[in-house]
């Protein structure tokens, strides 16, 4: 069912493609049909040779039928790979059009939830997948379901009495295959999952590899490799026991053509009910007609895994796209910022219920509360990174679904704690690509306190980092991606639990950058370390989704049984 429907979803991008591939089936079926055609004047060749009164004109012309034949042939099968390429290489430039049109139409969130490896093996591996199916194998399989027909109405034509035992092995064929193919949709099912959370658990191994090495874990102590590697290892003895016995028998048959040709074919040349050459023709072409089953069950395998990757990319494109809105621009961001009544949810379950808060311009508010209960969703909320289900968001009177969201983002900067770095020079991960001149890259670079640092590295600004270069620590990268922020100069600043791993150094540069970073803007801070954010304008109090407390530090620190004073107390 899910299979056939991925099928139906790949055809949906073959749009007017899909005709040229239908004429790619049909010549490769014509193809197919010519290449009998030799073999019938071979055999006339053959009768004529055994006459006592050889007629070497009608040999000749035969020659040179059977010549252009198979240089005709050679043309259809040219035309017909010429046509699926053609085909291909349009439907995958549509599908990896559309989805990457449609990743720039996804939530931001998605992107910091996905495994970006996932996404791009995706529209590279998955989407090649698909040029060698519709390149390659929709002509094949198209000559694979002629050949053999062609071949046994050939056959059967020639001398049915031989031709009725080949029914034998067909028959064993189809039998074999039925049980081969029982149950295979669920076996591969299972078998990409397991395959998916291998995957999944070696990047997990790779990227904590230094964590890993802190606890003294190797693969081999790595419980969670270990289970799912036996997994897939038993799945794969499993699937091997499942097929050996069906397999051994299929190729056992599809190699069996002579044992029923031999003894039929031999009894009727010999009680001279058929002359010689139809025999030799029997012997050459029942082999070639049984063994072109087993490129039709080959295909089947591949095609699979073709539908398997098809599936991927078909999660990317299904994915829901973000509310198209007003689209607006040329929005008052120094306005109040209003979360009415927001109620949110990931998947199932409320993250966010009922919020309401407001968001002077130019005052900092700082969100605190236990881990998971809604700091940073509340944030990612205010850029549009996932849409909220129930209530609104406001800037001014203006709902931010109704802002262009590619606009909103200009006027919103994010610092979080898991900062990407570009490989490629300072100065460049500090410009990210914005209009602004040297004097100004340096001017943001000093108010984060990280230009003496710069400059202190033997090539300054133009220092190359990231992948295979030199490595930052993590106060230095928050640094950067403050002067970023500073260059930027967005009115609205979100800076998510961006001084957790520094030390005191670090941390005063933070703060002073940090202090650069917000004059005059409109700031949400989520802090677990309360004294950092004990001056702020206003201090919200999560738990569980809820606000539970709402206020100054000083008025918080004194309400007994707060969760504030409580944290605080803790802290
Ligand atoms: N992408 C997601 N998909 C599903 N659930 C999520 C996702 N992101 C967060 N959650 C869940 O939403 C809840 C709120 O998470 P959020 O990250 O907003 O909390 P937080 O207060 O910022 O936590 P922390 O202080 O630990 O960062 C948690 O229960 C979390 O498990």
């Amino acid at each position: 069912m899910k299979q056939k429907s991925n099928f139906t979803f790949l055809l949906s991008y073959a749009k007017n493609e899909k005709y040229k591939l239908y004429l790619s089936a049909f010549l490769s079926v014509c193809s197919s049909i010519l290449m009998v055609v030799p073999y019938v004047l071979i055999y006339n060749i053959i009768l004529e040779l055994l006459k006592t009164d050889i007629n070497f004109n009608r040999i000749k012309s035969l020659a040179i039928y059977t010549a252009i034949l198979i240089v005709v042939r050679l043309i259809l099968f040219i035309l017909s790979g010429v046509f699926s390429h053609v085909a291909a290489f349009n439907i995958l430039y549509n599908i990896r059009m559309q989805t990457v049109k449609h990743l720039g139409n996804i939530n931001l969130g998605y992107f910091r939830e996905k495994n970006i490896g996932e996404i791009k093996k995706a529209i590279n591996e998955d989407v090649e997948k698909l040029e060698n199916f519709l390149a390659h194998q929709i002509p094949d399989l198209a000559a694979a379901i002629t050949t053999p027909i062609v071949l046994l109405v050939f056959l059967f034509f020639l001398e049915w009495r031989i031709a009725i035992f080949l029914l034998i092995p067909i028959l064993l064929a189809i039998l074999t295959q039925i049980a081969m193919f029982k149950g295979y949709g669920k076996r591969l099912d299972k078998y990409n999952s397991l395959l998916q959370r291998l995957t999944s658990t070696i990047t997990q191994y790779i990227k904590g590899m230094n964590v890993f090495k802190a606890f003294n874990l190797t693969a081999h102590s790595f419980k969670k490799y270990i289970d799912i590697n036996n997994k897939y290892t038993e799945n794969w003895h499993n699937m091997t026991d499942d097929f050996k016995n069906p397999y051994g028998i299929f190729l056992a048959v599809v190699d069996s053509a002579l044992i029923f040709v031999i003894p039929s074919g031999g009894y009727l040349y010999l009680t001279n009910k058929i002359n010689i050459s139809t025999f030799l023709i029997f012997l050459l072409l029942s082999y070639t007609f049984l063994t072109s089953l087993k490129t039709l069950m080959q295909f089947g395998g591949t095609f699979s895994f073709v539908l398997a990757g098809a599936n991927n990319v078909r999660s990317i494109i299904e994915f829901p796209i973000q509310n198209e809105g007003k689209n607006l621009k040329d929005i008052n961001f120094k306005e109040d910022i209003s979360f009415n009544n927001v109620t949110f949810s990931y998947d199932k379950n409320d993250v966010l219920k009922d919020i309401n808060l407001i968001l002077k311009p130019n005052t900092i508010t700082a969100l605190v509360g236990p881990s998971g209960s809604g700091k940073t969703t509340i944030a990612y909320l205010l850029g549009r990174f996932w849409d909220i289900q129930k209530g609104s968001i406001k800037i001014g009177n203006i709902d931010i679904k109704d802002i262009d969201v590619n606009y909103l983002l200009s006027n919103i900067s994010y610092v979080f704690q898991d900062i990407f770095m570009l490989t490629d020079t300072i100065f460049e991960n500090i410009r990210m690509g914005l209009d602004k001149t040297k004097e100004e890259v340096y001017q943001a670079a000093k108010d984060a306190e990280i230009h003496e640092f710069i400059m202190s590295l033997p090539n300054g600004y133009d220092t190359i980092i990231g992948d295979g270069h030199i490595k930052l620590s993590g106060g230095e990268k928050q640094r950067i991606s403050i002067a970023r922020c500073l260059l930027k100069n967005s009115p609205i600043v979100v800076l998510d639990e961006i001084t957790a791993y520094s030390d005191i150094e670090n941390e005063a540069k933070i703060q002073n950058a940090i202090r650069n970073l917000l004059k005059d803007k409109t700031a949400i801070i989520i802090a677990h370390r309360l004294y950092t954010i004990k001056d702020v304008n206003n201090i919200v109090v999560l738990n569980e989704g809820e606000i539970v407390e709402n206020g100054k530090h000083q008025d918080l620190i004194t309400k007994e049984k707060g969760l504030y004073k409580h944290l605080w107390e803790v802290k």
